[in-house]
C-alpha cells in the first residue's frame, strides 16, 4: 500500500450546483464534518497529495484540512468531466484517485482495501472503477495519468459525458465492499439513508 500511495494523487471535484440538494453539499455537515473536508481527509490518508477544483475557494478554505490544494476552475459550470481535466493539468502522478465531494459513506479503510488491487490493473486498461447496473462509477475510482491526451481530445470535440468517453477504452472493474458506499447524496431524502 505504501509504494502505491508515493504514486498517487486525488482529485476532488466539487464545483457541481446541488441543485437537487437545495444547499451545497460539500458544506453538509456529517458528524460535525462537512462533506468535503471529510472526502479531503480521505484523500490526505490514502494518496500523497490531494487538489479540490471548484469554483468557489472562499467558501472553502477555511475548512478543508491544511495542505489541500484549492484549484480555481477556469471555466465553471462545465461539469465533471471538464473538472477533471482542469485538475489533471496540475499534477502528473502514475495514478489519480478521482472523487465526487458528495459521498458520505466512504470510508479510508475500504479506499485502502482498493490501493491493494491497483498494482494488478492490466496496461492497457486507463481507469480501475467500480460498475453498478448502469454502467461505470466515474467519480469514486482510478485513472492513469496518460488518459489526459485522450480525455482533451474528447473535450476539444465538444464530449461532456464520462460515460461516453470511458466507453471509448479498455476499464478495468473495481469490487466494492458494500454498494452502499457509494452512495452519492443528491437529495434531502439520500441523506436520510447514510449510514451515520
Ligand atoms: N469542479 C467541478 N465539479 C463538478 C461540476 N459539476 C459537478 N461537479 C461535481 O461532481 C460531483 C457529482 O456531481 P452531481 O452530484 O452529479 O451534480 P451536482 O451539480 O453536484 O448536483 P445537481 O445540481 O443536483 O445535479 C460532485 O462532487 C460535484 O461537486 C463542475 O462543473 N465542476
Ligand atoms: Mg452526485
Amino acid at each position: 500500500m505504501k509504494t502505491v500511495k508515493k504514486v498517487l494523487k486525488t482529485i476532488i471535484l466539487a464545483g457541481g450546483k446541488s441543485s437537487r440538494m437545495g444547499e451545497d453539499k460539500a458544506l453538509i455537515l456529517i458528524q460535525g464534518v462537512p462533506l468535503l473536508a471529510r472526502i479531503a481527509t480521505i484523500g490526505q490518508q490514502c494518496t500523497s497529495e490531494v487538489y479540490i477544483i471548484t469554483p468557489w475557494i472562499d467558501r472553502y478554505q477555511s475548512f478543508i484540512p491544511p495542505e489541500c490544494h484549492l484549484i480555481r476552475e477556469e471555466t465553471p459550470g462545465q461539469g465533471p468531466l471538464v473538472g477533471f481535466f482542469q485538475a489533471l493539468n496540475y499534477i502528473k502522478t502514475d495514478w489519480i484517485l478521482l472523487l465526487a465531494c458528495d459521498l458520505p459513506n466512504l470510508t479510508k479503510i475500504e479506499v485502502q482495501r482498493w490501493l491493494d488491487g491497483l498494482e494488478n490493473v492490466p496496461e492497457d486498461a486507463i481507469a480501475f472503477l467500480p460498475k453498478n447496473s448502469h454502467g461505470w462509477e466515474p467519480l469514486c475510482g482510478f485513472y492513469r495519468y496518460r488518459c489526459l491526451n485522450s480525455l482533451d481530445k474528447f473535450i476539444q470535440a465538444g464530449g461532456r459525458s464520462f460515460q461516453k468517453w470511458l466507453k471509448e477504452h479498455p476499464i478495468e472493474k473495481l469490487i466494492v465492499s458494500d454498494p452502499q458506499i457509494l452512495l452519492n447524496c443528491n437529495t434531502p431524502d439520500d441523506l436520510l439513508t447514510i449510514n451515520y
